[in-house]
């Protein structure tokens, strides 16, 4: 698929309960959303509103209750668990807190191993191209213990850029950074996001960096509102 055919994220009345018995919470509540090729949005809300549901919901993680996830018109939920498996290997693009990369390997092989990992593709992103992209170019040959926190958000973000994902899910990005490091990485997210045409859904406390999102949505008790 080209990038002018994406057409993004589409949640349309998900629901999904957690728990069983007397213990069940609606993590979700009939949401609605959808995010655009080349979309930054970003996700507030309280601790515990459904957020973290809401990532594995859109990352065919979990399926929900009730409702619908498509990604480029493809509904996760009807696909087998090895085709979903499959789908978000080579279609969806995550990013964690802390970048969570492998303290063996250098930067570079960071951003090889997900070519090695994945079934490679010939559009996938040039390993040591992406690295030059996301600034990190001059850390190539570092490994994680000797990068600084930003610089290894940098890297977990092109990481998961080298297989031109569709849809990129952030968990707040910015949680182990100080403010100026937070906002050259979501400078760094919204740029990406608009250049690869990717639907961005970043989760995060921090309303410094939200004025880089293309729009806000807030989650409380389950529920999304424009934020
Ligand atoms: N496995 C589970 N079983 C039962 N309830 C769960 C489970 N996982 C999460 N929950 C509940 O579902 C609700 C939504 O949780 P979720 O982790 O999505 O919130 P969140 O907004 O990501 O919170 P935080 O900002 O603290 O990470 C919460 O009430 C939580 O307690």
């Amino acid at each position: 698929m080209t990038t002018t055919e994406r057409t993004g994220l589409v949640l349309s009345g998900v629901t999904l309960r957690l728990g069983d018995g007397d213990s069940v919470v609606t993590a979700l509540d009939h949401v609605d959303l959808t995010v655009a090729p080349g979309e930054l949005v970003a996700v507030v809300g309280p601790s515990g509103a459904g957020k973290s549901s809401l990532l594995a919901v859109a990352g065919a993680l979990t399926i929900p209750d009730e409702g619908t996830v498509t990604i480029d018109g493809q509904d996760i939920a009807t696909m087998s668990s090895r085709a979903r498996a499959a789908y978000r290997r080579d279609h969806i693009g995550f990013v964690f807190q802390s970048g969570n990369l492998l303290p063996a390997l250098t930067a570079l092989d960071q951003l090889r191993l997900v070519g090695t990992l994945s079934r490679r593709r010939a559009d996938d992103r040039d390993p040591a191209q992406l690295l030059a992209d996301v600034g990190m170019a001059h850390r190539a040959d570092r490994r994680p213990h000797q990068l600084s926190g930003g610089e290894r958000q940098r890297i977990g973000i092109a990481r998961a850029l080298v297989g031109r994902p569709s849809l990129l899910l952030v968990d707040e990005p910015t949680a182990a950074l100080d403010r100026a490091r937070s906002h050259e990485v979501v400078q760094l997210l919204a740029k990406e996001t608009k250049q690869t045409a990717v639907a961005t859904v970043m989760v995060t406390h921090d309303h410094d960096v939200l004025e880089h999102c293309d729009r806000v949505v807030e989650m409380i008790d389950g529920r999304l509102s424009a934020g």
